[in-house]
Protein backbone atom coordinates (compact mmCIF):
# COMPACT_ATOMS: atom_id res chain seq x y z
CA UNK A 1 0.00 0.00 0.00
CA UNK A 2 1.72 3.55 -0.76
CA UNK A 3 0.44 6.61 1.70
CA UNK A 4 -1.53 8.14 -1.53
CA UNK A 5 -4.68 9.75 -1.73
CA UNK A 6 -7.49 8.20 0.29
CA UNK A 7 -5.04 6.49 2.87
CA UNK A 8 -5.78 8.13 6.39
CA UNK A 9 -3.02 7.65 8.76
CA UNK A 10 -2.62 7.58 12.70
CA UNK A 11 0.65 7.64 14.88
CA UNK A 12 0.85 4.97 17.11
CA UNK A 13 2.02 6.99 20.05
CA UNK A 14 4.84 5.43 22.05
CA UNK A 15 3.68 5.12 25.64
CA UNK A 16 6.04 5.44 29.16
CA UNK A 17 4.74 4.20 32.51
CA UNK A 18 5.99 7.65 34.58
CA UNK A 19 4.71 5.75 38.07
CA UNK A 20 3.86 1.72 37.78
CA UNK A 21 2.91 0.60 41.46
CA UNK A 22 1.86 -3.28 41.35
CA UNK A 23 -0.29 -4.00 44.41
CA UNK A 24 -1.21 -7.25 44.36
CA UNK A 25 -0.92 -10.66 41.96
CA UNK A 26 -5.13 -11.73 40.40
CA UNK A 27 -6.22 -15.42 40.71
CA UNK A 28 -6.15 -15.07 37.13
CA UNK A 29 -2.48 -14.64 36.84
CA UNK A 30 -2.43 -10.92 36.19
CA UNK A 31 -1.55 -7.88 38.27
CA UNK A 32 -3.52 -5.07 39.85
CA UNK A 33 -1.46 -2.06 39.37
CA UNK A 34 -1.60 1.51 39.68
CA UNK A 35 -0.09 3.52 36.52
CA UNK A 36 0.73 6.70 35.56
CA UNK A 37 0.55 6.61 31.70
CA UNK A 38 2.18 9.19 29.38
CA UNK A 39 2.74 9.47 25.64
CA UNK A 40 5.16 10.79 23.65
CA UNK A 41 4.05 12.60 20.13
CA UNK A 42 5.97 10.17 18.35
CA UNK A 43 5.35 6.31 17.78
CA UNK A 44 4.51 4.29 14.76
CA UNK A 45 2.92 5.19 11.70
CA UNK A 46 -0.19 3.10 10.49
CA UNK A 47 -1.91 3.87 7.12
CA UNK A 48 -5.08 2.49 5.89
CA UNK A 49 -6.80 2.95 2.29
CA UNK A 50 -10.11 1.33 1.42
CA UNK A 51 -10.49 -1.92 0.26
CA UNK A 52 -12.18 -5.19 -0.26
CA UNK A 53 -10.22 -7.10 2.43
CA UNK A 54 -8.04 -6.56 5.31
CA UNK A 55 -4.17 -6.60 4.66
CA UNK A 56 -1.18 -5.15 6.07
CA UNK A 57 2.04 -4.50 5.18
CA UNK A 58 5.27 -3.69 7.82
CA UNK A 59 8.45 -1.46 7.02
CA UNK A 60 10.61 0.50 9.09
CA UNK A 61 13.48 0.00 11.32
CA UNK A 62 12.03 -2.27 13.56
CA UNK A 63 9.79 -4.71 10.55
CA UNK A 64 12.21 -7.57 10.70
CA UNK A 65 10.90 -10.57 12.29
CA UNK A 66 7.33 -9.40 13.16
CA UNK A 67 4.98 -11.39 11.14
CA UNK A 68 1.96 -9.45 9.36
CA UNK A 69 -0.41 -12.21 10.16
CA UNK A 70 -3.21 -12.87 12.31
CA UNK A 71 -0.82 -12.65 15.67
CA UNK A 72 -0.18 -8.94 14.60
CA UNK A 73 -2.03 -6.94 17.05
CA UNK A 74 -2.97 -4.80 14.31
CA UNK A 75 -4.57 -7.10 12.61
CA UNK A 76 -6.52 -8.60 15.24
CA UNK A 77 -8.12 -5.21 16.17
CA UNK A 78 -8.89 -4.99 12.21
CA UNK A 79 -10.93 -8.63 11.71
CA UNK A 80 -12.33 -7.78 15.68
CA UNK A 81 -13.81 -4.37 14.43
CA UNK A 82 -14.63 -5.54 11.08
CA UNK A 83 -16.50 -8.83 12.52
CA UNK A 84 -18.45 -7.03 15.33
CA UNK A 85 -19.54 -3.91 12.75
CA UNK A 86 -21.00 -6.85 10.32
CA UNK A 87 -19.28 -5.10 7.82
CA UNK A 88 -18.77 -5.75 3.87
CA UNK A 89 -16.05 -3.71 3.73
CA UNK A 90 -11.92 -4.38 4.61
CA UNK A 91 -8.85 -2.30 4.53
CA UNK A 92 -5.17 -1.97 3.28
CA UNK A 93 -2.67 -0.96 6.19
CA UNK A 94 0.50 -0.23 6.28
CA UNK A 95 2.67 -0.10 9.47
CA UNK A 96 6.06 1.22 9.33
CA UNK A 97 7.89 -0.19 12.57
CA UNK A 98 9.62 2.49 14.59
CA UNK A 99 9.67 1.34 17.91
CA UNK A 100 11.69 -1.57 19.45
CA UNK A 101 9.58 -4.64 20.26
CA UNK A 102 8.44 -6.19 23.49
CA UNK A 103 10.32 -2.95 25.06
CA UNK A 104 7.93 -1.98 27.26
CA UNK A 105 6.92 1.22 25.40
CA UNK A 106 3.99 -0.02 24.51
CA UNK A 107 4.51 -0.78 20.45
CA UNK A 108 2.27 -3.82 19.89
CA UNK A 109 -0.59 -1.69 22.52
CA UNK A 110 -0.25 1.45 20.30
CA UNK A 111 -0.37 0.06 16.96
CA UNK A 112 -3.93 -1.85 17.97
CA UNK A 113 -4.84 1.38 19.23
CA UNK A 114 -3.87 3.26 16.59
CA UNK A 115 -5.71 0.51 13.99
CA UNK A 116 -8.94 1.22 16.27
CA UNK A 117 -8.61 4.96 15.94
CA UNK A 118 -7.75 4.76 11.90
CA UNK A 119 -10.53 2.02 10.83
CA UNK A 120 -13.17 3.85 12.99
CA UNK A 121 -12.55 7.50 10.73
CA UNK A 122 -12.00 4.63 7.36
CA UNK A 123 -15.58 2.63 8.54
CA UNK A 124 -17.59 5.47 10.08
CA UNK A 125 -17.72 4.29 13.40
CA UNK A 126 -17.83 6.26 16.30
CA UNK A 127 -15.18 6.49 18.08
CA UNK A 128 -17.05 6.08 21.83
CA UNK A 129 -18.56 3.08 20.32
CA UNK A 130 -18.52 0.62 23.23
CA UNK A 131 -17.26 -1.90 20.85
CA UNK A 132 -14.33 -0.21 20.33
CA UNK A 133 -13.74 -0.12 24.01
CA UNK A 134 -14.62 -3.81 24.26
CA UNK A 135 -12.32 -4.82 21.09
CA UNK A 136 -9.33 -2.77 22.92
CA UNK A 137 -9.71 -4.10 26.25
CA UNK A 138 -9.78 -8.12 24.92
CA UNK A 139 -5.99 -6.89 23.12
CA UNK A 140 -4.52 -6.19 26.11
CA UNK A 141 -4.09 -4.24 29.64
CA UNK A 142 -2.39 -1.34 27.63
CA UNK A 143 -4.67 -0.73 24.46
CA UNK A 144 -7.48 1.69 26.15
CA UNK A 145 -4.79 3.38 27.53
CA UNK A 146 -3.13 3.55 24.41
CA UNK A 147 -6.63 3.96 22.38
CA UNK A 148 -6.81 7.18 24.76
CA UNK A 149 -2.88 8.24 24.45
CA UNK A 150 -3.51 10.89 26.53
CA UNK A 151 -2.06 11.14 30.48
CA UNK A 152 -3.78 9.35 32.08
CA UNK A 153 -4.12 7.35 36.06
CA UNK A 154 -4.99 3.57 35.50
CA UNK A 155 -6.38 0.92 37.86
CA UNK A 156 -6.88 -2.35 38.02
CA UNK A 157 -4.75 -4.25 35.31
CA UNK A 158 -4.14 -0.68 34.16
CA UNK A 159 -7.14 -0.58 31.81
CA UNK A 160 -9.08 1.20 34.29
CA UNK A 161 -8.73 4.82 33.25
CA UNK A 162 -8.65 8.34 34.34
CA UNK A 163 -7.86 11.53 32.33
CA UNK A 164 -5.67 13.80 34.31
CA UNK A 165 -4.69 17.87 33.54
CA UNK A 166 -1.37 17.17 32.49
CA UNK A 167 -0.39 21.01 31.45
CA UNK A 168 2.93 20.97 33.94
CA UNK A 169 4.22 17.13 31.22
CA UNK A 170 2.89 18.51 27.87
CA UNK A 171 5.73 19.24 25.51
CA UNK A 172 8.22 18.22 28.01
CA UNK A 173 11.34 17.09 26.13
CA UNK A 174 12.15 13.31 26.71
CA UNK A 175 14.89 10.70 26.01
CA UNK A 176 14.06 7.18 24.97
CA UNK A 177 16.58 4.55 25.36
CA UNK A 178 16.67 0.95 24.74
CA UNK A 179 19.99 -2.16 25.21
CA UNK A 180 18.79 -3.47 22.14
CA UNK A 181 17.07 -6.68 23.31
CA UNK A 182 13.14 -7.32 23.49
CA UNK A 183 11.79 -8.54 26.77
CA UNK A 184 8.25 -10.17 27.24
CA UNK A 185 5.97 -8.82 29.72
CA UNK A 186 4.78 -12.12 31.36
CA UNK A 187 8.06 -13.13 32.83
CA UNK A 188 8.56 -9.95 34.21
CA UNK A 189 5.21 -9.47 36.42
CA UNK A 190 5.68 -12.85 37.56
CA UNK A 191 9.24 -12.31 38.91
CA UNK A 192 7.64 -9.24 40.97
CA UNK A 193 8.15 -10.47 44.49
CA UNK A 194 4.80 -9.91 46.03
CA UNK A 195 5.78 -7.00 48.42
CA UNK A 196 3.19 -3.88 48.28
CA UNK A 197 5.11 -0.86 48.52
CA UNK A 198 2.06 1.09 48.67
CA UNK A 199 -0.11 3.28 46.48
CA UNK A 200 0.03 5.80 44.00
CA UNK A 201 -0.82 9.22 45.54
CA UNK A 202 -1.30 11.85 42.55
CA UNK A 203 -2.28 15.29 43.07
CA UNK A 204 -2.95 17.85 40.48
CA UNK A 205 -1.84 19.82 38.13
CA UNK A 206 1.04 16.63 37.71
CA UNK A 207 4.05 17.49 38.47
CA UNK A 208 6.61 14.76 38.58
CA UNK A 209 7.45 13.28 41.72
CA UNK A 210 10.29 11.20 43.37
CA UNK A 211 7.86 9.27 45.26
CA UNK A 212 6.46 7.37 41.73
CA UNK A 213 8.30 3.88 41.59
CA UNK A 214 8.12 1.08 38.68
CA UNK A 215 8.00 -1.75 40.57
CA UNK A 216 8.82 -4.25 37.68
CA UNK A 217 12.05 -2.52 37.35
CA UNK A 218 13.76 -5.40 39.56
CA UNK A 219 12.60 -8.40 38.29
CA UNK A 220 13.19 -6.57 34.51
CA UNK A 221 16.88 -6.30 35.38
CA UNK A 222 17.21 -10.01 36.58
CA UNK A 223 15.72 -10.52 33.13
CA UNK A 224 17.79 -7.97 31.38
CA UNK A 225 20.61 -6.63 33.80
CA UNK A 226 21.21 -4.22 30.94
CA UNK A 227 18.57 -2.24 32.24
CA UNK A 228 20.86 -1.19 35.08
CA UNK A 229 23.36 0.53 32.72
CA UNK A 230 20.79 2.52 30.95
CA UNK A 231 19.32 3.97 33.70
CA UNK A 232 22.57 4.68 35.11
CA UNK A 233 23.70 6.56 32.14
CA UNK A 234 20.17 8.32 32.00
CA UNK A 235 21.11 9.56 35.57
CA UNK A 236 24.45 11.33 34.56
CA UNK A 237 22.72 13.20 31.85
CA UNK A 238 23.14 17.03 33.01
CA UNK A 239 19.61 18.31 32.52
CA UNK A 240 17.67 14.86 32.98
CA UNK A 241 14.83 15.75 36.32
CA UNK A 242 13.33 12.04 36.01
CA UNK A 243 14.71 8.79 34.71
CA UNK A 244 12.49 5.47 35.50
CA UNK A 245 12.09 2.46 33.52
CA UNK A 246 8.89 2.14 31.19
CA UNK A 247 6.54 -0.79 31.67
CA UNK A 248 8.29 -3.98 31.90
CA UNK A 249 11.42 -3.09 30.45
CA UNK A 250 13.56 -2.24 28.56
CA UNK A 251 13.33 1.17 27.57
CA UNK A 252 13.82 3.69 30.15
CA UNK A 253 13.55 7.55 29.38
CA UNK A 254 14.79 10.69 31.09
CA UNK A 255 12.41 13.83 30.98
CA UNK A 256 14.46 17.14 30.72
CA UNK A 257 14.06 20.83 31.28
CA UNK A 258 15.05 21.66 27.72
CA UNK A 259 15.22 20.34 24.36
CA UNK A 260 19.09 21.46 24.31
CA UNK A 261 19.63 19.54 27.13
CA UNK A 262 17.48 16.03 25.99
CA UNK A 263 19.58 17.02 22.21
CA UNK A 264 23.08 16.62 24.11
CA UNK A 265 22.10 13.19 26.51
CA UNK A 266 21.12 11.96 23.18
CA UNK A 267 24.11 12.68 21.04
CA UNK A 268 26.50 11.73 24.25
CA UNK A 269 24.67 8.29 24.55
CA UNK A 270 24.29 7.27 20.94
CA UNK A 271 27.99 8.21 20.84
CA UNK A 272 29.04 5.58 23.83
CA UNK A 273 26.81 2.91 22.84
CA UNK A 274 25.87 2.16 19.69
CA UNK A 275 23.85 -0.67 20.24
CA UNK A 276 21.15 1.10 21.82
CA UNK A 277 18.15 2.51 20.71
CA UNK A 278 17.36 6.20 21.41
CA UNK A 279 14.53 8.02 20.69
CA UNK A 280 14.09 12.16 21.53
CA UNK A 281 10.48 12.97 21.74
CA UNK A 282 8.01 15.70 23.47
CA UNK A 283 5.39 14.57 25.98
CA UNK A 284 1.90 15.16 23.85
C1 LIG B 1 3.61 -3.41 31.96
C2 LIG B 1 2.58 -2.57 31.22
O1 LIG B 1 3.04 -2.30 29.92
C3 LIG B 1 2.41 -1.26 31.96
O2 LIG B 1 1.76 -0.29 31.18
C4 LIG B 1 1.25 -3.30 31.13
O3 LIG B 1 0.81 -3.62 32.43
C5 LIG B 1 1.30 -4.52 30.23
O4 LIG B 1 0.36 -4.33 29.22
P1 LIG B 1 0.24 -5.33 27.97
O5 LIG B 1 1.59 -5.61 27.39
O6 LIG B 1 -0.85 -4.78 27.10
O7 LIG B 1 -0.24 -6.63 28.71
P2 LIG B 1 -1.00 -7.91 28.18
O8 LIG B 1 -0.62 -8.16 26.75
O9 LIG B 1 -2.44 -7.78 28.54
O10 LIG B 1 -0.35 -9.01 29.12
C6 LIG B 1 0.91 -9.60 28.89
C7 LIG B 1 1.24 -10.38 30.15
O11 LIG B 1 1.64 -9.44 31.19
C8 LIG B 1 1.15 -9.86 32.44
N1 LIG B 1 0.33 -8.77 33.03
C9 LIG B 1 -0.09 -7.72 32.27
C10 LIG B 1 -0.81 -6.69 32.84
C11 LIG B 1 -1.12 -6.76 34.23
N2 LIG B 1 -1.82 -5.80 34.85
N3 LIG B 1 -0.70 -7.82 34.95
C12 LIG B 1 0.03 -8.83 34.38
O12 LIG B 1 0.42 -9.76 35.04
C13 LIG B 1 0.38 -11.14 32.22
O13 LIG B 1 1.27 -12.20 32.51
C14 LIG B 1 0.07 -11.13 30.75
O14 LIG B 1 -0.02 -12.42 30.22
N1 LIG C 1 2.20 -4.56 15.74
C1 LIG C 1 2.97 -5.12 16.67
N2 LIG C 1 4.08 -4.47 17.11
C2 LIG C 1 4.85 -5.02 18.08
N3 LIG C 1 4.62 -6.21 18.63
C3 LIG C 1 3.55 -6.89 18.24
C4 LIG C 1 2.68 -6.38 17.24
N4 LIG C 1 1.71 -7.26 17.06
C5 LIG C 1 1.95 -8.28 17.88
N5 LIG C 1 3.06 -8.08 18.60
C6 LIG C 1 3.60 -8.99 19.64
O1 LIG C 1 3.29 -8.40 20.91
C7 LIG C 1 4.35 -8.65 21.85
C8 LIG C 1 4.53 -7.42 22.73
O2 LIG C 1 4.96 -6.38 21.96
P1 LIG C 1 4.94 -4.85 22.43
O3 LIG C 1 5.89 -4.13 21.55
O4 LIG C 1 3.56 -4.35 22.55
O5 LIG C 1 5.54 -5.00 23.90
P2 LIG C 1 5.84 -3.93 24.97
O6 LIG C 1 6.47 -2.74 24.33
O7 LIG C 1 6.62 -4.60 26.05
O8 LIG C 1 4.42 -3.54 25.45
P3 LIG C 1 3.90 -3.17 26.85
O9 LIG C 1 4.57 -1.90 27.25
O10 LIG C 1 2.44 -3.00 26.52
O11 LIG C 1 4.20 -4.33 27.74
C9 LIG C 1 5.57 -9.03 21.04
O12 LIG C 1 5.98 -10.29 21.46
C10 LIG C 1 5.12 -9.06 19.59
O13 LIG C 1 5.49 -10.25 18.93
Amino acid sequence: MKGGPGALRETAFAKINLALHVRERLPDGYHRIETLFAFCKDGDTLEAAPADDISLTIDGAFADGLSAGEDNLVIQAATQLQAASSLASGAAMRLTKALPVASGIGGGSADAAAALRLLARLWNIPRDSPVIGEIASSLGADVPACFLSETCRGDGKGDRLAPLSSDNLRECPVLLVNPGFAVPTGPVFAGWDGADRGSLALSEPLKWDPAWRNDLMDPAKTVAPAIGDVLAALEACPGAVFTRMSGSGATCFALFDTVGECDTAAETLIAEHADWWTMRSLLR
